[in-house]
Protein backbone atom coordinates (compact mmCIF):
# COMPACT_ATOMS: atom_id res chain seq x y z
CA UNK A 1 0.00 0.00 0.00
CA UNK A 2 1.48 3.52 -0.72
CA UNK A 3 -0.39 6.30 1.44
CA UNK A 4 -1.22 9.45 -0.47
CA UNK A 5 -2.12 12.05 1.24
CA UNK A 6 -1.69 16.23 0.96
CA UNK A 7 0.18 18.17 2.83
CA UNK A 8 -1.54 19.88 6.23
CA UNK A 9 -3.64 21.28 6.34
CA UNK A 10 -5.31 19.86 2.95
CA UNK A 11 -5.40 16.91 4.82
CA UNK A 12 -6.36 16.63 8.52
CA UNK A 13 -6.92 13.17 9.63
CA UNK A 14 -9.66 14.49 11.98
CA UNK A 15 -12.00 15.02 9.91
CA UNK A 16 -13.82 11.88 9.58
CA UNK A 17 -13.20 10.70 13.23
CA UNK A 18 -15.35 14.49 14.13
CA UNK A 19 -18.86 12.10 14.50
CA UNK A 20 -19.99 8.44 14.98
CA UNK A 21 -21.76 8.58 11.64
CA UNK A 22 -18.11 9.51 9.91
CA UNK A 23 -16.45 7.35 12.34
CA UNK A 24 -18.65 4.31 11.26
CA UNK A 25 -17.78 5.12 7.84
CA UNK A 26 -14.21 4.37 7.83
CA UNK A 27 -13.54 1.85 10.34
CA UNK A 28 -11.61 -0.98 8.59
CA UNK A 29 -12.30 -3.93 11.34
CA UNK A 30 -15.71 -4.62 12.78
CA UNK A 31 -16.32 -7.30 15.13
CA UNK A 32 -19.35 -9.45 15.79
CA UNK A 33 -21.02 -12.35 17.82
CA UNK A 34 -20.54 -14.49 14.71
CA UNK A 35 -16.51 -13.89 15.46
CA UNK A 36 -16.32 -16.05 18.84
CA UNK A 37 -16.53 -20.07 19.75
CA UNK A 38 -16.94 -19.59 23.59
CA UNK A 39 -15.00 -21.98 25.59
CA UNK A 40 -17.40 -23.77 28.52
CA UNK A 41 -16.01 -26.32 31.07
CA UNK A 42 -18.43 -29.56 31.76
CA UNK A 43 -18.64 -31.10 34.86
CA UNK A 44 -20.37 -34.16 36.47
CA UNK A 45 -23.95 -33.79 38.10
CA UNK A 46 -27.34 -32.02 37.73
CA UNK A 47 -27.99 -28.02 37.90
CA UNK A 48 -24.56 -27.32 39.02
CA UNK A 49 -22.95 -23.65 38.58
CA UNK A 50 -19.57 -23.73 39.81
CA UNK A 51 -17.42 -20.44 39.95
CA UNK A 52 -13.51 -21.11 38.60
CA UNK A 53 -11.90 -19.19 41.44
CA UNK A 54 -9.45 -17.54 39.20
CA UNK A 55 -11.97 -16.99 36.36
CA UNK A 56 -14.54 -14.66 38.03
CA UNK A 57 -17.91 -14.77 35.93
CA UNK A 58 -16.53 -18.10 34.46
CA UNK A 59 -18.36 -21.54 35.71
CA UNK A 60 -18.31 -25.30 35.29
CA UNK A 61 -21.64 -26.77 34.17
CA UNK A 62 -23.16 -29.65 34.53
CA UNK A 63 -24.36 -31.15 31.07
CA UNK A 64 -28.09 -29.87 31.33
CA UNK A 65 -26.42 -26.57 32.40
CA UNK A 66 -24.07 -26.65 29.24
CA UNK A 67 -27.10 -27.50 27.04
CA UNK A 68 -28.78 -24.35 28.36
CA UNK A 69 -25.52 -22.53 27.86
CA UNK A 70 -25.42 -23.93 24.16
CA UNK A 71 -28.83 -22.33 23.39
CA UNK A 72 -28.38 -19.22 25.21
CA UNK A 73 -24.95 -19.16 22.52
CA UNK A 74 -27.23 -20.04 19.78
CA UNK A 75 -29.59 -17.46 20.44
CA UNK A 76 -27.19 -14.46 20.52
CA UNK A 77 -25.61 -15.49 17.61
CA UNK A 78 -22.25 -17.14 18.43
CA UNK A 79 -21.99 -20.29 15.44
CA UNK A 80 -19.75 -22.36 18.08
CA UNK A 81 -18.92 -23.76 21.51
CA UNK A 82 -15.73 -25.05 22.82
CA UNK A 83 -16.31 -28.20 25.47
CA UNK A 84 -13.58 -28.86 28.20
CA UNK A 85 -14.20 -31.84 30.92
CA UNK A 86 -13.06 -31.44 34.39
CA UNK A 87 -12.77 -35.23 34.86
CA UNK A 88 -13.65 -37.28 38.64
CA UNK A 89 -9.86 -37.47 39.35
CA UNK A 90 -10.74 -41.36 40.17
CA UNK A 91 -11.61 -41.04 36.56
CA UNK A 92 -7.40 -39.93 35.47
CA UNK A 93 -5.60 -42.89 34.82
CA UNK A 94 -1.63 -43.21 33.51
CA UNK A 95 -3.52 -45.08 30.27
CA UNK A 96 -5.72 -42.29 29.65
CA UNK A 97 -8.35 -44.61 28.79
CA UNK A 98 -11.29 -42.16 30.10
CA UNK A 99 -10.27 -40.22 27.03
CA UNK A 100 -12.09 -42.34 24.37
CA UNK A 101 -14.60 -43.24 26.57
CA UNK A 102 -18.03 -43.21 24.32
CA UNK A 103 -19.87 -41.94 27.46
CA UNK A 104 -16.96 -39.44 29.13
CA UNK A 105 -18.55 -35.86 29.79
CA UNK A 106 -17.31 -34.69 26.49
CA UNK A 107 -18.44 -36.77 24.67
CA UNK A 108 -22.55 -36.84 26.88
CA UNK A 109 -22.47 -33.07 26.30
CA UNK A 110 -21.76 -32.92 22.32
CA UNK A 111 -24.90 -35.55 21.69
CA UNK A 112 -26.46 -33.40 24.08
CA UNK A 113 -26.12 -30.16 22.35
CA UNK A 114 -26.52 -31.73 19.07
CA UNK A 115 -29.51 -33.19 19.96
CA UNK A 116 -30.94 -30.08 21.49
CA UNK A 117 -29.28 -27.21 19.67
CA UNK A 118 -28.51 -29.18 15.96
CA UNK A 119 -27.72 -25.93 14.23
CA UNK A 120 -24.89 -24.63 16.69
CA UNK A 121 -21.55 -25.94 16.04
CA UNK A 122 -19.83 -28.29 18.63
CA UNK A 123 -16.32 -28.10 19.05
CA UNK A 124 -13.87 -30.82 21.40
CA UNK A 125 -10.34 -30.71 22.93
CA UNK A 126 -7.79 -33.64 21.55
CA UNK A 127 -5.13 -33.78 23.89
CA UNK A 128 -4.97 -36.28 27.32
CA UNK A 129 -4.27 -33.65 30.05
CA UNK A 130 -7.87 -33.94 31.46
CA UNK A 131 -7.36 -37.78 32.02
CA UNK A 132 -3.92 -38.20 32.40
CA UNK A 133 -3.05 -38.91 36.36
CA UNK A 134 0.14 -36.91 35.31
CA UNK A 135 -1.43 -33.85 33.94
CA UNK A 136 0.48 -33.35 30.75
CA UNK A 137 -1.42 -33.71 26.96
CA UNK A 138 0.49 -37.18 26.31
CA UNK A 139 1.63 -40.19 27.82
CA UNK A 140 4.75 -39.73 30.49
CA UNK A 141 7.39 -42.90 29.92
CA UNK A 142 8.18 -44.22 33.11
CA UNK A 143 12.51 -44.24 32.73
CA UNK A 144 12.83 -40.63 32.10
CA UNK A 145 9.41 -38.59 32.30
CA UNK A 146 9.72 -38.28 28.79
CA UNK A 147 6.16 -37.55 27.04
CA UNK A 148 6.29 -39.93 24.42
CA UNK A 149 4.98 -38.66 20.77
CA UNK A 150 4.20 -41.68 18.77
CA UNK A 151 2.04 -43.75 20.99
CA UNK A 152 0.61 -40.60 21.96
CA UNK A 153 -0.52 -40.05 18.90
CA UNK A 154 -1.87 -43.54 18.56
CA UNK A 155 -4.56 -42.53 21.59
CA UNK A 156 -5.30 -39.18 20.38
CA UNK A 157 -6.78 -40.81 17.21
CA UNK A 158 -8.90 -42.83 19.40
CA UNK A 159 -10.12 -39.91 21.65
CA UNK A 160 -11.20 -38.16 18.24
CA UNK A 161 -12.63 -41.02 16.36
CA UNK A 162 -14.88 -40.98 20.34
CA UNK A 163 -15.39 -37.25 19.72
CA UNK A 164 -16.60 -37.32 16.47
CA UNK A 165 -18.79 -40.34 16.69
CA UNK A 166 -20.85 -38.29 19.48
CA UNK A 167 -21.19 -35.71 16.55
CA UNK A 168 -18.19 -33.13 17.23
CA UNK A 169 -18.12 -30.79 14.06
CA UNK A 170 -15.08 -29.11 15.22
CA UNK A 171 -12.15 -31.19 16.65
CA UNK A 172 -9.41 -28.85 18.13
CA UNK A 173 -6.16 -30.90 18.99
CA UNK A 174 -4.27 -29.01 21.58
CA UNK A 175 -1.85 -31.34 21.89
CA UNK A 176 1.09 -30.30 20.05
CA UNK A 177 2.64 -33.91 19.12
CA UNK A 178 4.14 -34.34 16.03
CA UNK A 179 1.92 -35.82 13.10
CA UNK A 180 -1.08 -35.82 15.31
CA UNK A 181 -2.94 -34.05 12.13
CA UNK A 182 -2.02 -36.34 9.36
CA UNK A 183 -2.77 -39.09 12.23
CA UNK A 184 -6.10 -38.19 12.47
CA UNK A 185 -7.30 -36.89 9.10
CA UNK A 186 -6.45 -40.57 7.89
CA UNK A 187 -8.40 -41.86 10.28
CA UNK A 188 -11.53 -39.56 10.15
CA UNK A 189 -11.43 -40.07 6.35
CA UNK A 190 -11.82 -43.94 7.08
CA UNK A 191 -13.85 -43.90 9.72
CA UNK A 192 -16.73 -42.37 7.71
CA UNK A 193 -16.07 -38.61 9.27
CA UNK A 194 -14.98 -36.65 6.05
CA UNK A 195 -16.43 -33.77 6.86
CA UNK A 196 -15.09 -33.19 10.67
CA UNK A 197 -12.87 -30.37 10.23
CA UNK A 198 -9.86 -30.06 11.90
CA UNK A 199 -8.80 -26.35 13.76
CA UNK A 200 -5.55 -27.16 14.42
CA UNK A 201 -3.84 -25.85 17.60
CA UNK A 202 -0.61 -25.24 15.18
CA UNK A 203 1.44 -22.69 17.20
CA UNK A 204 0.58 -23.47 20.87
CA UNK A 205 3.16 -21.88 23.35
CA UNK A 206 4.42 -23.22 26.46
CA UNK A 207 2.60 -20.00 28.39
CA UNK A 208 2.07 -19.53 32.10
CA UNK A 209 -1.54 -17.73 30.84
CA UNK A 210 -2.92 -21.10 31.06
CA UNK A 211 -2.50 -21.52 34.80
CA UNK A 212 -6.49 -20.33 35.35
CA UNK A 213 -7.62 -23.19 32.86
CA UNK A 214 -5.60 -26.04 34.93
CA UNK A 215 -7.69 -25.01 37.64
CA UNK A 216 -10.75 -25.35 35.91
CA UNK A 217 -10.30 -28.37 34.33
CA UNK A 218 -8.54 -29.70 37.63
CA UNK A 219 -5.36 -30.40 36.02
CA UNK A 220 -2.91 -28.12 38.26
CA UNK A 221 -2.23 -30.53 41.21
CA UNK A 222 -1.86 -33.75 38.56
CA UNK A 223 1.10 -31.83 36.21
CA UNK A 224 4.13 -32.81 36.97
CA UNK A 225 7.12 -30.42 35.38
CA UNK A 226 5.85 -28.06 32.46
CA UNK A 227 5.23 -28.64 28.99
CA UNK A 228 7.97 -26.91 27.47
CA UNK A 229 9.25 -30.55 25.56
CA UNK A 230 6.34 -29.83 23.25
CA UNK A 231 4.96 -26.72 23.38
CA UNK A 232 6.50 -23.87 21.29
CA UNK A 233 8.97 -21.56 23.55
CA UNK A 234 7.51 -18.03 23.74
CA UNK A 235 10.66 -16.71 22.07
CA UNK A 236 10.23 -18.22 18.61
CA UNK A 237 8.35 -16.70 15.54
CA UNK A 238 9.03 -18.53 12.34
CA UNK A 239 8.98 -21.81 14.04
CA UNK A 240 4.91 -20.57 14.36
CA UNK A 241 4.84 -20.22 10.74
CA UNK A 242 6.60 -23.67 9.68
CA UNK A 243 4.13 -25.48 12.47
CA UNK A 244 1.35 -23.98 10.60
CA UNK A 245 2.38 -24.96 7.23
CA UNK A 246 3.21 -28.27 8.71
CA UNK A 247 0.18 -28.71 9.84
CA UNK A 248 -2.16 -27.49 6.68
CA UNK A 249 0.02 -29.53 4.65
CA UNK A 250 -1.56 -32.38 7.09
CA UNK A 251 -5.05 -31.59 6.18
CA UNK A 252 -5.93 -28.81 8.81
CA UNK A 253 -9.07 -26.50 7.88
CA UNK A 254 -8.36 -23.98 10.37
CA UNK A 255 -5.47 -22.86 12.20
CA UNK A 256 -4.84 -21.44 15.85
CA UNK A 257 -2.43 -19.32 18.09
CA UNK A 258 -2.51 -19.46 21.20
CA UNK A 259 -2.21 -17.72 23.76
CA UNK A 260 -3.82 -14.76 22.24
CA UNK A 261 -3.26 -10.81 22.88
CA UNK A 262 0.61 -11.15 23.85
CA UNK A 263 1.16 -12.70 20.27
CA UNK A 264 -0.67 -10.55 18.15
CA UNK A 265 2.49 -10.81 15.68
CA UNK A 266 2.11 -13.99 15.15
CA UNK A 267 -2.11 -14.16 14.27
CA UNK A 268 -0.58 -11.20 11.69
CA UNK A 269 2.38 -13.35 10.12
CA UNK A 270 -0.17 -16.67 10.06
CA UNK A 271 -2.93 -14.75 8.43
CA UNK A 272 -0.35 -13.05 5.98
CA UNK A 273 1.19 -16.04 5.14
CA UNK A 274 -0.94 -18.65 4.31
CA UNK A 275 -4.39 -17.15 4.32
CA UNK A 276 -5.87 -19.80 6.03
CA UNK A 277 -9.13 -19.55 8.45
CA UNK A 278 -6.65 -18.30 11.57
CA UNK A 279 -8.02 -18.27 14.83
CA UNK A 280 -6.54 -17.64 18.38
CA UNK A 281 -7.24 -18.56 21.54
CA UNK A 282 -8.21 -15.55 24.22
CA UNK A 283 -6.75 -17.82 27.00
CA UNK A 284 -7.47 -18.09 30.91
CA UNK A 285 -4.97 -16.17 32.02
CA UNK A 286 -5.73 -12.99 29.61
CA UNK A 287 -9.42 -13.50 30.92
CA UNK A 288 -8.54 -13.38 34.37
CA UNK A 289 -6.32 -10.48 33.91
CA UNK A 290 -9.08 -8.52 32.35
CA UNK A 291 -12.04 -9.58 34.34
CA UNK A 292 -9.87 -9.19 37.70
CA UNK A 293 -8.91 -6.11 36.95
CA UNK A 294 -12.67 -5.24 36.54
CA UNK A 295 -14.06 -6.58 39.04
CA UNK A 296 -11.39 -4.22 40.82
CA UNK A 297 -12.80 -1.15 39.43
CA UNK A 298 -9.35 -0.78 37.83
CA UNK A 299 -10.69 -1.00 34.12
CA UNK A 300 -14.03 -0.29 32.61
CA UNK A 301 -14.56 -4.04 31.84
CA UNK A 302 -16.87 -3.55 29.22
CA UNK A 303 -14.43 -1.62 27.12
CA UNK A 304 -11.82 -3.18 27.69
CA UNK A 305 -13.29 -6.82 27.16
CA UNK A 306 -14.27 -5.21 23.35
CA UNK A 307 -11.00 -3.42 22.41
CA UNK A 308 -8.89 -6.69 22.95
CA UNK A 309 -11.52 -8.80 21.00
CA UNK A 310 -10.85 -5.90 18.51
CA UNK A 311 -7.75 -6.57 18.66
CA UNK A 312 -7.82 -9.96 17.74
CA UNK A 313 -9.98 -8.82 14.38
CA UNK A 314 -7.03 -6.59 13.25
CA UNK A 315 -4.26 -8.54 13.45
CA UNK A 316 -5.82 -10.68 10.69
CA UNK A 317 -7.77 -13.29 13.12
CA UNK A 318 -11.39 -15.23 11.64
CA UNK A 319 -12.41 -15.84 14.52
CA UNK A 320 -11.49 -15.91 19.00
CA UNK A 321 -11.88 -18.16 20.96
CA UNK A 322 -12.80 -16.20 24.28
CA UNK A 323 -14.80 -16.66 27.82
CA UNK A 324 -16.33 -13.50 27.08
CA UNK A 325 -17.72 -14.51 24.05
CA UNK A 326 -21.67 -14.15 25.53
CA UNK A 327 -21.04 -10.80 27.00
CA UNK A 328 -19.68 -9.71 24.39
CA UNK A 329 -22.31 -11.07 22.04
CA UNK A 330 -24.95 -9.57 24.20
CA UNK A 331 -23.02 -5.65 23.69
CA UNK A 332 -22.62 -6.59 20.16
CA UNK A 333 -26.36 -7.46 19.90
CA UNK A 334 -27.15 -4.03 21.73
N1 LIG B 1 -4.63 -29.50 26.25
C1 LIG B 1 -4.60 -28.58 27.22
C2 LIG B 1 -5.24 -27.26 27.01
N2 LIG B 1 -6.24 -26.96 26.14
C3 LIG B 1 -6.56 -25.62 26.32
C4 LIG B 1 -5.69 -25.10 27.28
C5 LIG B 1 -5.60 -23.70 27.82
C6 LIG B 1 -6.78 -22.82 27.67
C7 LIG B 1 -6.78 -21.63 28.55
O1 LIG B 1 -5.82 -21.33 29.28
O2 LIG B 1 -7.79 -20.93 28.53
C8 LIG B 1 -4.85 -26.11 27.70
C9 LIG B 1 -3.86 -25.93 28.78
C10 LIG B 1 -2.51 -26.47 28.65
O3 LIG B 1 -1.97 -26.64 27.57
O4 LIG B 1 -1.97 -26.73 29.71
Amino acid sequence: MQPVQAPFPATRFRRPRRTPALRALVQETTLAPSDFIWPVFVCDGDNVMDEVPSMPGVFRQSVDRVVASAREAHDLGIPAICLFPYTDPAKKTRDCAEAWNPDNLSNTATRAIKDAVPDLAVMTDVALDPYNSDGHDGFVRDSDGYVVNDETVEALVRQALSQAAAGADIIGPSDMMDGRIGALRTALEAEGHQNVVLLSYAAKYASAFYGPFRDAVGASGALKGDKKGYQMNPANTDEALRLVARDLTEGADMVMVKPGMPYLDICRRVKDAFGAPTFAYQVSGEYAMLAGAARNGWVDGERVMLESLMAFRRAGCDGVLTYFAPEAARLLNG
